[in-house]
């Protein structure tokens, strides 16, 4: 038999999952990952308990499965994007913890850049806006404010990666140093066009281009893991950003397909094709994970707060003891009873864009329960998700493509029948789960299967998913028309702060 090993890296935890060739999950290890807010607004992850983590969860998910490492074909790798690492390329030692995406310490050089008029060249270069969301302005940050650091940088001393070039440099023994195209396209500073790191860019942002890592196809050969590690070398030759690799898990290889991922935050991602389309609507355009070729890219969505929101009921305010409670809790009311929970804890990503909007909850009346604000947080993932829904079908509109006609769905809080039911009330489309929940692991175990020969060719991933429930829309849109009027009020309310 063949097996592959996906390490998926995410915000709230690390997990190993063994698929078999026919891409089913065999067994897989979980580790919450610590999260931490050493100010308003700042959120950091210790590099050394991501890696720890990681590695523990795989050495855990092979012996559950029964699997020795020398009966893996490859692994794959997947992570949480744009969290920025910088560490010392002689020790090994990261030189500050990594600076989560969801941080939004460096607004204030974001509105300087932007004054600048540096924007139309970050749209155009990287296909993104300018946001504290991306690493560049945090790269910017570390070599500002930890001493002797900028030194170290300019002698070549220190390597900045986002999260797979810090695992894929810890599982060499740090001879690799690289990342794929899906992650390099959401630094702000990877010309998606050329494929290359963009010298502009760089120059603006004072960036010195010592510190980065060499850019691969997302299904290419980039290392092998030290045998000490898991018993065998494995060779890694998959690597892409987690919401590029549930794009490519979910066999959304068309242009116009799309899936939106509920994790810790939620993201849209609808694949174009070879075509780089500007979005006219607060979106993005990203590179998807692909095998190397003709550039592919996809539209994308990213919401900063959405499971997360569950997770803040639960260790926030310990409205739930478990995030799964958060379901039995929101169904016991018939609505939201008029609350409004617009979750703007670190601003608002796409497509309102908003870094200092904070978070708000309105509509309370005294009869208002724990019940009805629990619907609301709930009910908050889905109006953020059907935002973006409503951006992406304009882009696509003005594009001449034809409407979404499902949504594909996953990610932790996609197990949540009711979050599901009111997403397709509200987009009027049906939405669709798959038989495999954890798609973006899987989507890594593609890419590393796809090159060592596992599966020959995209086409027969496709025939690999499976549906395993569809959600159909219920209401009528002036319903649903009617509810995001209500949330769009709230989010005005936040914006004003
Ligand atoms: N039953 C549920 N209903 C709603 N949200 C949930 C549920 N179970 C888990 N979650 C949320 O899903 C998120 C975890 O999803 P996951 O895909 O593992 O995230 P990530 O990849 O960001 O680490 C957490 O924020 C958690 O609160
Ligand atoms: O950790 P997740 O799964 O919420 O994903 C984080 C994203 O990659 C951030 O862009």
């Amino acid at each position: 038999m063949t097996y592959l090993l996906a390490l998926d890296q995410g915000t709230s935890s690390s997990r190993s999952i063994v698929f078999d060739a026919d891409g089913r999950p065999l067994a897989q290890a979980q580790l919450e990952l610590p999260q931490s807010y050493p100010q308003p607004g700042w959120v950091e992850h210790d590099p050394i308990e991501i890696w720890r983590g990681q590695l523990d969860t795989a050495r855990q998910a092979l012996a559950q499965a029964g699997v020795a490492a020398r009966e893996l074909a490859a692994i794959g790798i997947t992570n949480q994007r744009e969290t920025a690492l910088v560490w010392d390329r002689a020790t090994g030692q990261p030189v500050h913890p990594a600076i989560v995406w969801q941080d939004r310490r460096t607004e204030p050089l974001c509105a300087r850049l932007r004054e600048d008029g540096l924007e139309p060249l970050v749209r155009e270069r990287t296909g993104l806006v300018i946001d504290p969301y991306f690493s560049a302005t945090k790269i910017a940050w570390l070599l500002e404010q930890v001493p002797g650091l900028r030194a170290r940088a300019e002698r070549g001393e220190l390597a900045f990666g986002t999260v797979d070039s810090w695992l894929l440099w810890q599982l060499t023994g740090g001879a690799v140093h690289a990342t794929d195209v899906s992650n390099a396209s959401r630094t702000m500073l990877f010309d998606v066009h050329r494929s290359d790191w963009d010298a502009e860019l760089l120059a603006r942002l004072d960036i010195p281009p010592a510190l980065l890592p060499r850019v691969q196809a997302s299904s290419s050969m980039f290392g092998t893991a030290r045998a000490d590690l898991l018993g065998a070398p494995v060779p890694i030759t998959g690597i892409a950003g987690d919401q590029q690799a549930a794009l490519f898990g979910q066999a959304c290889f068309a242009p116009g397909m799309a899936k939106n991922t509920y994790g810790t935050g939620c993201f849209m991602l609808m694949h174009t094709g070879n075509r780089f389309q500007a979005s006219a609507n607060g979106l993005v355009t990203t590179r998807t994970a692909q095998a190397a070729g003709q550039a592919q890219y996809a539209l994308e969505g990213s919401v900063f707060v959405a499971g997360a929101v569950v997770q803040w009921l639960r260790d926030g305010l310990r409205a739930i003891s478990r995030s799964a409670d958060i379901e039995a809790l929101a169904a016991s009311v018939p609505d939201a009873g008029g609350v409004s929970l617009v979750p703007a804890f670190t601003g608002l990503g796409a497509p309102y864009w908003k870094p200092d909007a904070r978070g708000t909850l309105t509509g309370m009346t005294r009869g208002t329960t724990l019940a009805h604000i629990a619907r609301a947080a709930l009910e908050s993932i889905g109006c953020q998700s059907a935002a973006l829904l409503e951006a992406m079908s304009r882009d696509a509109a003005a594009a001449g493509a034809a409407p979404l006609s499902e949504l594909r769905v996953d990610g932790g809080a996609s197990v949540n029948d009711l979050l599901m039911q009111f997403q397709a009330d509200l987009l009027g489309i049906p939405v669709v789960r798959p038989q495999v929940a954890e798609t973006t692991a899987l989507g890594a175990a593609y890419l590393a299967g796809l090159a060592t020969g596992v599966w020959s060719h995209e086409g027969e991933i496709a025939s690999l998913w499976q549906r395993e429930r569809v959600f159909e829309p219920a209401w009528g849109r002036d319903r649903a028309a009617e509810r995001m009027a209500q949330w769009e009020r709230a989010v005005r309310q936040a914006v004003a702060g």
